[in-house]
């Protein structure tokens, strides 16, 4: 039974392999992959993971000693038959998790590559002296690089991630990494290498792949200990990656010039992709630049948002953001890292659904009628760049004219309305308060409500509850938070929002 749970699996991921090379249903690649995967469900689980000819020898021996067994029945082979079966079956249940991120990552990369929105043409008039240089050096591609199909270099139980995509000219590929010189290490993170190269002796590009020795291979062979399928769940990281790069355009997002698939490692088609060169943004040198330079980079974040929040492929949240994952072009702050990008709007029953949690303070939006946590994406940038940017670029050495108006901005304080909400709980004791566990005062009108929120450091929202005291004045209740928002008709929330 479990042989054959194992011979689905293997055909499901051939399934997918074939799929990412665009491979019709009637296809030698699907055949082929019924055929594969229908062989003895025993070879199955040592063929993943081993070579094709270990599997040979294992169904011979298999074969032997099923005769043998025949033969002589003994007691002690079919103890030993047994725990061999054993063995096998908690292997299988073991790299069940490795197969599951495997069709996760592949599932969210077809969604990203298939988002029907198209960037625009660009006309060869516009480029600029770069791109010129580019085009110059960009060798036509060989039909080869985008048809390759390599039978047996792939274990035939994981599918291969080969996939394509179309990118405006320029376009460089393996060719022209063949011809780099001056080949320099860059930087690394958790899952990725950079490393620069001068292409032919004009142009300077950042190569990116997948680090052998990096944290998330190195973690995912002690876990699973095959090399193979760890590097393709990392190297899903940079397909994603790649396909961003390529859909979405913007000044202050690192162009894409091309890619290069090939065998490295003992493993088939690795993917690297050759990018705009850039220089790693460092907090504490950029603290050290002019003002007017960490404007700059302020405003590049500033425009790198907007565009977010309303891209083609709708509102995108970089979930990991930190000064790491941009470098610097001419001045320019540019998004390099785009593997934990995320398009998708957070899925809410009511307002506590869309709680919004940061070391230094937390924010609750609005639960939209069709069930998604209204612009939280977008509020997700927005914080992440005040606190990691604004509040150190922007007030130190500012010109003394700008700075009431830097003031208004770094510590800007709204307040968002939320109709027929109230916060049920997270009540805090104040003077002269009309109730005695919580603060409960009267106001003259929303504008002194919002005063006295701002001059109590605990208060993070208020509710307008339409009582008032025997003079006529509003009743307002003061929070220090907004986890507990519930449904109410007749009351008003007001959110304070910082950044
Ligand atoms: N185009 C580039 N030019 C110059 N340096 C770059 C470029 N792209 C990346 N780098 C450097 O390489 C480092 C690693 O790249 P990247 O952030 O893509 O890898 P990662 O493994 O996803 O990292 P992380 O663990 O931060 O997610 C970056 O922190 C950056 O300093």
């Amino acid at each position: 039974m479990n042989y054959m749970a194992e011979a689905q699996q293997c055909e499901e991921l051939w399934e997918i392999q074939c799929e990412l090379r665009a491979q019709p249903q009637s296809s030698p690649c699907h055949l082929d992959a019924r055929s594969s995967c229908s062989r003895a469900g025993v070879g199955l689980i040592i063929m993943r993971r081993r070579k094709i000819a270990v599997a040979a020898a294992f169904c011979l021996s298999f074969f032997i000693g099923t005769l043998l067994n025949l033969l002589c029945a003994p007691v002690g082979f079919h103890h030993h038959q047994e725990q061999r079966r054993l063995q096998d079956e908690t292997d299988a249940a073991s790299l069940r998790p490795l197969l599951q991120q495997l069709r996760e990552r592949y599932e969210e990369v077809l969604r990203y590559r298939d988002h029907r929105a198209t960037p625009p043409p660009t006309s060869a008039r516009l480029l600029r002296p770069l791109e010129r240089r580019l085009m110059d050096l960009a060798q036509p591609q060989p039909k080869w690089e985008s048809n390759k199909v390599k039978r047996g270099s792939v274990s035939p139980a994981l599918g291969n991630n080969k996939i394509d995509v179309s990118l405006r000219s320029p376009r460089l590929g393996c060719q022209d990494i063949r011809n780099g010189s001056d080949v320099r290490y860059l930087g690394s993170g958790y899952t990725k290498a950079v490393y620069k190269s001068l292409l032919n002796g004009s142009v300077s590009v950042a190569l990116k792949s997948v680090d052998f020795g990096g944290h998330d291979i190195q973690n995912c062979v002690r876990h699973y200990g095959t090399l193979e399928d760890c590097y393709r769940l990392a190297s899903f990281k940079i397909l994603k990656e790649m396909i961003l790069l390529q859909r979405l355009q913007h000044p202050n997002i690192l162009q894409l010039y091309g890619y290069c698939y090939q065998d490295s490692n003992d493993i088939s088609d690795t993917l690297t992709t050759i990018t705009e060169l850039g220089s790693p943004l460092e907090m504490i040198q950029l603290l050290q630049t002019p003002w007017e330079d960490r404007f700059r980079i302020c405003l590049s974040l500033v425009r790198l948002l907007h565009y977010l929040a309303h891209s083609p492929l709708g509102s995108i949240t970089l979930l990991d953001f930190r000064p790491r994952q941009f470098v610097v072009v001419d001045g320019e702050l540019k998004v390099t890292d785009l593997d934990d990008a995320s398009m998708d709007e957070t899925p809410c029953i009511s307002h506590t659904d869309c709680f919004l949690e940061f070391p230094a303070r937390n924010f609750t939006l609005q639960c939209s009628a069709e069930g998604k946590c209204q612009n939280m994406n977008e509020k997700r940038n927005l914080y992440n760049a005040y606190r990691f940017f604004f509040t150190y670029l922007l007030p130190h050495s500012a010109p003394s004219s700008l700075r009431p108006l830097l003031d208004v901005i770094v510590n800007a304080t709204e307040y968002k309305e939320v109709p027929h909400a109230v916060v049920a709980e997270e009540d805090y004791r104040c003077w002269p308060s009309y109730h005695h566990t919580g603060c409960l005062l009267s106001v003259f009108d929303l504008n002194e409500a919002k005063d006295v929120c701002r001059s109590h450091s605990q208060c993070q929202a208020f509710v307008w509850t339409n009582q008032t005291t025997w003079t006529g004045r509003p009743l307002v209740f003061f929070k220090t938070g907004s986890r507990t928002l519930v449904s109410a008709l007749d009351k008003t929330t007001y959110l304070k929002l910082t950044g």
